[in-house]
């Protein structure tokens, strides 16, 4: 159980390059960037690996500006009442014209194409006859017509898919637990797949883009893959995890797997035969670091400065209109009578709550509440003891 409360200048650290005009959202004078402190208030962060890194007492929130947390220990965060913000949907596009884009250029085998070609620098005026000679070893296949399988239709899968479909190939889906939200934006002639199975089955191409979870690591192995169409051509521009290495080694020894298209190279994959590796430039776009870090910082800040949380991954969305009032931020365990417990609490101190918003997810909870007269700055250390006394109260914030 920690205690917190809003520094004068709130201390930013980022853990990885974040675009400039993202950090320009703190630029207000009440922010400082500092990324030697082990004291920050909150952290932005891209692909750097979290997991081993203290969490410090004053720590309020994490911002990832991309998609994927598996690099942030959210179940850690979550116990200690840190917010982990995402920024949905907004590397989307690049991603997007990446796997489009390998998509096509691997099936023409355009990057050993490429490679070859280079080799022939010292051939002079023999290199258009070498070339002639030599390209029909690099024939490729036209996507027109072919079937491409979307597994996981969220922000990015629902992109790929309804261009794939513009790109005249038949696009089968698979996603169990597709929002709302992009089963609108979805072309209705994507077909649905009702089994993982029936999209491995029919699928020419297969692009997956799910998070890494305890439930889909591994889900590209040896049984898998024997599902597959022979030759079929794999996209993963989502996690190394979600392929088991060894098993993909040997299926694209044996032919099974014709092409490995992967954003994450290492010492394995870099050795697979018609492995085509990308430096994780997915979402490396100038666009796309923009948006992203844009995103990220302002949902940061409207955090710290208002309690409200947008887009958070192990907290509710909370939304309770910043009239300037004093406000009570609790996260606390999701249990019955906390709210009636934090409202007690201020009301004996005598003071009159003017309004309030309370909403759970999972185990836990975020209730804040807006106090109708001025709150004494030295009474609110003895109030915020009082309130982190109460059992299940994990962090207490005056705003
Ligand atoms: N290469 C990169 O630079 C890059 C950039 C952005 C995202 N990513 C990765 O791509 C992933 C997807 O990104 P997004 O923005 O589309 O996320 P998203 O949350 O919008 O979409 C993920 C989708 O996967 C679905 N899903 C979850 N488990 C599933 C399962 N077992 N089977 C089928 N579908 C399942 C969800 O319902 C959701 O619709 C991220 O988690 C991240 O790991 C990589
Ligand atoms: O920050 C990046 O460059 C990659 C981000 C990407 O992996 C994500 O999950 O959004």
């Amino acid at each position: 159980m920690s205690t917190i409360t809003l520094n004068k200048l709130t201390t930013v650290k980022t853990l990885n390059n974040i675009a400039e005009s993202g950090l320009d959202v703190f630029n207000n004078g009440h922010y400082a960037i500092d990324n030697q402190t082990a004291h920050p208030d909150a952290i932005v962060v891209r692909s750097f690996n979290m997991h081993s890194l203290e969490l410090n007492r004053e720590l309020k929130a994490i911002a990832r500006a991309g998609a994927g947390v598996n690099n942030i220990p959210v179940d850690k965060c979550t116990e200690q009442g840190i917010v982990v913000f995402n920024t949905p949907g907004a590397n989307a596009n690049a991603v997007k014209e990446l796997v489009l884009t390998t998509l096509i250029a691997s099936s023409r085998n355009l990057f050993d194409g490429v490679a070859w070609a280079k080799t022939l620098e010292a051939e002079g005026n023999q290199i258009p006859k070498l070339v002639e000679a030599g390209k029909k070893q690099f024939v490729g296949k036209e996507i027109k017509g072919k079937t491409l399988g979307v597994i996981g239709l969220g922000a990015i899968g629902a992109l790929v898919a309804n261009d794939a479909l513009n790109l005249d190939m038949e696009v089968i889906g698979f996603d169990p637990f597709i929002s709302v939200d992009t089963a609108w934006n979805l072309s209705r002639t994507v077909h649905r797949a009702m089994t993982i199975e029936q999209l491995f089955a029919h699928s020419d191409f297969i692009t997956v883009h799910v998070p890494l979870t305890d439930d889909t690591r591994g889900m590209f192995n040896e049984a898998t893959f024997s599902l597959m169409k022979d030759d079929v051509h794999i996209l993963n521009f989502s996690r190394d995890g979600l392929v088991n290495e060894t098993d993909m080694a040997a299926a694209l020894e044996s032919g099974k797997v014709g092409k490995y298209i992967t954003d994450f190279p290492n010492e394995n994959v870099l050795k697979m035969k018609n492995v085509v590796p990308i430096p994780h430039l997915g979402a490396s776009t100038q666009e796309s670091e923009e948006n992203c870090a844009i995103m990220a910082a302002r949902q940061l800040k409207d955090y710290l400065e208002t309690g409200n949380i947008k887009n958070s991954v192990n907290f509710p969305n909370v939304s309770l209109p910043y009239s300037g009032k004093p406000r009570v931020a609790a996260f606390h365990k999701n249990v019955p009578n906390m709210v009636g417990q934090i409202t007690s609490a201020i009301s004996n101190y005598h003071l009159n709550i003017a309004d309030m918003v309370n909403r759970s997810r999972g185990d836990y909870a975020y209730t804040m509440i807006d106090i109708d007269s001025k709150v004494e700055n030295n009474s609110i250390p003895a109030l915020e003891e009082i309130l982190t006394q109460i059992e299940g109260i994990v962090s207490v914030r005056f705003i």
